[in-house]
């Protein structure tokens, strides 16, 4: 499998602040490859480098073989932008959106038009086609900003947070139809701030923070390298240290709770009910945020 994207030692600065700061990644074709890290951590400012609209200051920037900083016109071809923001045009109807957006990729009228039935038939936006957008639920307008970004057949889809403010059963849809684009061969990559979200689209993914990247990998493999399989949570009372102290489990101390990273969550749940029984104990599966939390000290959203 190619790369589709290869940075070595990319640099962004704005004056004084380092945005992204010598960061080494490769996308892999036909994968979905995340971009993950609380605000400000320089995932938008990567996602700007790679669609062309945002010169690096150092390092070097590949897409598809392509240099950033001399060919972005023959990249930008390539690309789908499914940017943060709502940015459609509130004058027009979901069709006429995606008509005239594909005149900026010199799209023939009738093929465009064709085009613009098909994704909306896709996107499951048939019966809104001549609706105009001020009428269209976050769920409709994410879905058509998605369809418009597939107008030109990209084979590279860029996307900035594409479920951000969205109800659970809207995001959903726009899962499934992502990974249904995915298997159609797209390579995709996507900046989010929401863990499950990572953890079900993302074949790789990237934590990010203070423009650098912390860690590289598979979810799995970094929820199990970095923060065991599961978590067992109890109230950090000097009985509930002594009990793992006595069974040498090792714990973090996380404001008022304890954490013990473990493979073996039913055996440390056992033994805290067995000596400290009043106390609070939960075990759950471990998540991205415990890797966050394990790398940082702090969490996601602080
Ligand atoms: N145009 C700009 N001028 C100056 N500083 C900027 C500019 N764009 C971004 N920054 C700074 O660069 C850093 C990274 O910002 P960026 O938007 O890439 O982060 P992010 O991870 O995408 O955050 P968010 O999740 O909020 O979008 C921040 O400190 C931000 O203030």
């Amino acid at each position: 499998m190619s790369d589709v994207i290869v940075a070595e030692s990319l640099e962004k600065r704005f004056d004084d602040v380092v945005a992204v700061d010598r960061i080494d990644f490769a996308v892999r074709e036909g994968e979905i490859f995340g971009f993950l890290g609380p605000n400000g951590a320089g995932k938008t400012t990567t996602m700007k480098m790679i669609q062309c609209v945002s010169p690096k200051t150092a390092g070097t920037l590949r897409v598809f073989g392509m240099d950033v900083s001399t060919r972005p016109r023959q990249i930008k071809q390539h690309l789908g932008v499914v940017p943060q923001e709502n940015n459609l045009d509130p004058d027009f109807t979901a069709y006429q959106n995606l008509t005239i957006y594909a005149r900026y990729f010199g799209i023939p009228r009738k093929t465009a038009e064709e085009r613009a039935e098909e994704l909306l038939d896709f996107m499951q936006l048939r019966e809104k086609s001549d609706v105009l957008i001020d009428k269209l639920s976050g769920g409709m307008k994410r879905r058509l900003i998605i369809a418009r970004a597939l107008v030109n057949d990209p084979e590279l889809l860029i996307l900035d947070e594409p479920t951000i403010g969205l109800d659970p059963q809207a995001r959903h849809l726009i899962w499934e139809k992502l990974k249904e684009i995915q298997a159609q061969g797209n390579t995709q990559v996507m900046t989010t701030h929401y863990l499950d979200e990572a953890a079900r689209l993302c074949d790789r993914l990237v934590i990010m923070d203070h423009g650098k990247i912390l860690v590289e990998g598979s979810p799995g493999s970094l929820i199990s390298e970095y923060a065991g399989t599961d978590i067992v949570e109890a109230d950090s009372t000097p009985q509930v240290m002594a009990c793992l102290d006595a069974i040498g489990a090792s714990y973090d101390a996380v404001g008022d709770v304890v954490q013990v990273f473990t493979g073996r969550p039913h055996d440390v749940v056992r033994a805290l009910m067995e000596s400290c029984s009043h106390e609070k104990v939960l075990a759950r599966p471990a998540t991205l945020e415990d890797v966050f939390l394990k790398l940082t000290g702090r969490t996601l959203r602080e």
